[in-house]
């Protein structure tokens, strides 16, 4: 059987009709089992310019081109297959298409026909060349937008890309050419683009493509050994992947660019799919630089690594939940997935969700109740979803004193959470003394004492009705498996990932810090500051969770174009983020490898006419062939949800909310804002973005004085989040005054 590498050619395979692909497949399945078989024609081509290069029978009317590398030592060759094109085309792309060994960096780089290979390389395409002259600065150069921060022999001596790339990079006037030949260039040397046009350092732009090799080309190796070797480099990865078996081909070729994430990472993410860190790790990144992506991989990485291995891969909700199950089974269809916390194999669950089930293997949760709330429980008793009824019955029913601005559900089971459950409070002697980092409102003794009556009733309260609320079972559980580890008893996990972390409020942390042991990859944290929607800032120190020193940023943005980032970013100006480490969060160097068209802002004339415009809008992308399930409508409430589902049906448009349910296909989704935290559509509406909703005049009425500012932070970012889900087009609309957000 022949050794088979795919190239990452998106382009060329996503313009193929499905009954092509199909044909492509059956190809490439032949070639896999005996590339000498006559019905595939594998053929040399008379005067090509790379003596490796083939071509291959897919159809009557379509020809593979692929390049034949023979390896000394075993006996079958490696073919890589680069993409499949109408047979004339074909033939005359392969006759100038190419390997090179990069020989700045090592790097495997495939060079499909548009390179004018004879005037600038020579006649025969030699594998080892040496780096173009660096020539004296050009006039171009001297203006273009580089010029100021980079030479000539950055680009191509130091970063080793193509020089009549690096001549176009910088000639470039501005940052959005720079960008559109970034989006245009193959593998490496569009990030590397990205990263100049970003104004980083050469070393740091080869550090993260893992040129770390003073000398990556061995010389004593012949050029297909080389070319072999080359394949092993990250940055070769984003271009060209090891297909290992049938499976695995049959989803590269079926999924084309969408499960791109699958094969083809980021040096940078693979870095973080592989290396083991001595302790927790926290990974962020902007909206869409594949986080999850990262921690899907992960898992799977360290499932494969030692199949006894008890993995937790935990979010925000249930929802997302489902999608990382999802996707980590279309990544690898046979990476064990686990039902049952604390067997071996990647345990898929939402935070809550989890806590329950710690707590429900817990062995004795009577003195884990005794510490945390004071009383001891010795079954368990029902969830309560919603703690809102009961502070406001407990602020109506027991005279406190306490100011009513301070008397909100909110604020109160903030309170609560991170300052009473957090520190396992049970008296009021341990609340006067708590500390309470993060908590905007400072409180005085007498207020403390206030607080601590409500507490104490609404404590009463779930004993009466048997009730706990989630953050409740989550500190019981976390409390249960310290009792049980304090006691030599076993850790529930060897490995934590946590994705969406930056809503986790302290129970949460107390959960995860309790499930493993601190050692080599125990957590793995996925989070975005910016991002944050509910909650607070937390310092993780307090958890026991340590990560200083291990922590690392992703920058490129792979789901949404280089407009639609830039718009949303705008959205988080003037605002100050501080990340898990307390570090201000910048967004400088938030990039995409995408172009498209510029968002719309769309001020309508009322409510009315924005319901109609929306519609209209809806139903020129259906009309265009957009599938209706990759358009969503976001809304920044649930009343205005219904609306706008209503509005669609009633203009003869399919639309359906999207809240607990999966999504449906053949619908418009509309669901809020909130609901679409870790989603992405390929078109999304952004509805009602007028100085009403966005901020949320009604949901920052509800906040005292002191809590305004992180509760605007809130709502900023809550605009982020629903900004950056958008893949391919955004639309913003608005009636009456447009959102001070929106700038
Ligand atoms: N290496 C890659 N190649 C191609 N696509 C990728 C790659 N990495 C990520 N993606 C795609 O980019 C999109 C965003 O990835 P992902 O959801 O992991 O990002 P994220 O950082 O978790 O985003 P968010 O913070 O908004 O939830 C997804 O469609 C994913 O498939």
């Amino acid at each position: 059987m022949a050794n088979l590498v795919i190239a990452s050619n998106t382009k060329a395979m996503k313009k193929l009709d499905k009954s092509i692909k199909d044909k492509v497949w059956k190809f490439i399945e032949k070639l896999a089992a005996d590339h000498t078989a006559p019905g595939i024609h594998i053929e040399p081509m008379q005067g090509a310019v790379d003596p490796r290069v083939r071509t291959g029978r897919v159809d009557m009317n379509f020809r593979a081109i692929l390049f034949k590398v023979d390896d000394k030592l075993g006996d079958e060759p490696t073919f890589i297959y680069m993409g499949t094109w109408p047979h004339d085309e074909a033939n005359k792309l392969a006759e100038r298409s190419r390997l090179r060994v990069n020989p700045i960096n090592g790097v495997l780089e495939g060079v499909i026909g548009d390179l004018d290979v004879e005037e600038h390389r020579g006649a025969q395409a030699s594998l080892r060349e040496t780096p173009a002259e660096s020539a004296p600065v050009s006039p171009s150069e001297a203006t273009g937008y580089l010029a100021a921060r980079f030479s000539r022999a950055d680009l191509i001596d130091r970063l080793g890309l193509d020089s009549e790339l690096s001549e176009r990079a910088l000639s470039a006037p501005d940052e959005d050419t720079l960008v559109d030949i970034a989006a245009n260039a193959i593998g490496w040397q569009g990030s590397a683009l990205l990263d100049l046009a970003t104004g980083l350092h050469i070393d740091t732009i080869r550090e993260k493509h893992g040129f770390t090799d003073d000398s990556p080309v061995d010389e004593t190796l012949d050029q297909d050994e080389q070319i072999l070797k080359a394949l092993e480099r990250p940055a070769s990865k984003m271009q060209f992947t090891f297909v290992e078996d049938d499976d695995e081909l049959r989803r590269v070729i079926e999924g084309g660019d969408f499960t791109a994430w699958r094969t083809f990472l980021h040096p940078e993410q693979r870095k973080y799919v592989d290396k083991d860190y001595n302790g927790a790790f926290r990974l962020s990144g902007g909206a869409g630089t594949g986080k999850t992506v990262v921690a899907i991989h992960r898992a799977r990485r360290l499932a494969e690594a030692n199949p006894d291995a008890r993995i937790v891969l935990t979010t925000y909700n249930k929802t997302l939940a489902a999608d990382l199950r999802a996707s980590l089974k279309t990544l690898d269809p046979d990476v064990p997935i686990t039902d049952r916390l604390g067997a071996p194999g990647v345990y898929v669950s939402g935070i809550d969700a989890l806590g329950n089930a710690a707590l429900q293997q817990a062995d004795d949760i009577a003195e884990a109740a005794e510490a945390v709330l004071g009383y001891r429980i010795t079954e368990l008793t029902h969830n309560r979803t919603n703690s809102d009824k009961v502070w406001r019955d407990v602020v109506q029913t027991v005279d406190s004193g306490l100011d009513p601005k301070l008397t909100s559900p909110g604020f109160l089971e903030d309170e609560y959470v991170s300052v009473v459950l957090a520190n396992r409070v049970t008296t009021l002697q341990q609340y006067a003394k708590a500390s309470r980092p993060g908590r905007g409102v400072r409180l005085s003794r007498p207020q403390r004492i206030a607080v601590w009556k409500l507490v104490e009733a609404y404590r009463r309260q779930s004993r009466m009705d048997g009730s706990l609320s989630f953050p409740e079972v989550l500190a019981l559980a976390a409390e249960s498996l310290r009792l049980r580890t304090d006691d030599g008893g076993a850790f529930v996990a060897d490995h934590v990932l946590v994705d969406e972390a930056q809503d986790l409020h302290a129970t949460h942390w107390a959960l995860l810090r309790a499930l493993v042991r601190e050692g080599q990859n125990d957590l793995f944290i996925a989070e975005d500051s910016h991002q944050r929607i509910y909650g607070r800032p937390i310092v993780l120190s307090r958890f026991g969770i340590k990560i200083v020193g291990r922590s690392r940023r992703l920058t490129l943005n792979y789901r949404t174009t280089a407009q639609n980032l830039g718009f949303a970013v705008s959205i988080l100006a003037g605002a100050e983020y501080q990340d898990l480490e307390q570090v201000e969060e910048s967004t400088a160097d938030y990039r995409s490898a995408r172009l498209g068209p510029d968002p719309v802002l769309l001020e309508c004339e009322s409510a009315a006419d924005e319901l109609d415009r929306v519609a209209d809008q809806v139903r020129l992308w259906i009309d265009a062939g957009v599938a209706p399930s990759t358009i969503a409508v976001l809304t920044r409430g649930q009343t205005d949800r219904s609306q706008f589902v209503r509005a669609l049906g009633e203009r003869g448009l399919d639309a359906r909310a999207l809240d607990n349910n999966p999504a449906s296909a053949g619908y418009v989704q509309v669901l809020t804002m909130h609901r679409s935290k870790g989603m992405e559509f390929s078109r999304v509406v952004l509805v009602g973005i007028d100085d009403a909703h966005v901020p949320s005049v009604a949901t920052l009425r509800s906040v005292p004085e002191e809590d305004q500012a992180e509760a605007l932070l809130r709502e900023r970012s809550l605009l982020y989040v629903a900004a950056s889900r958008a893949r391919d087009e955004l639309v913003v609309t608005w009636s009456g005054k447009k959102s001070t957000m929106l700038g």
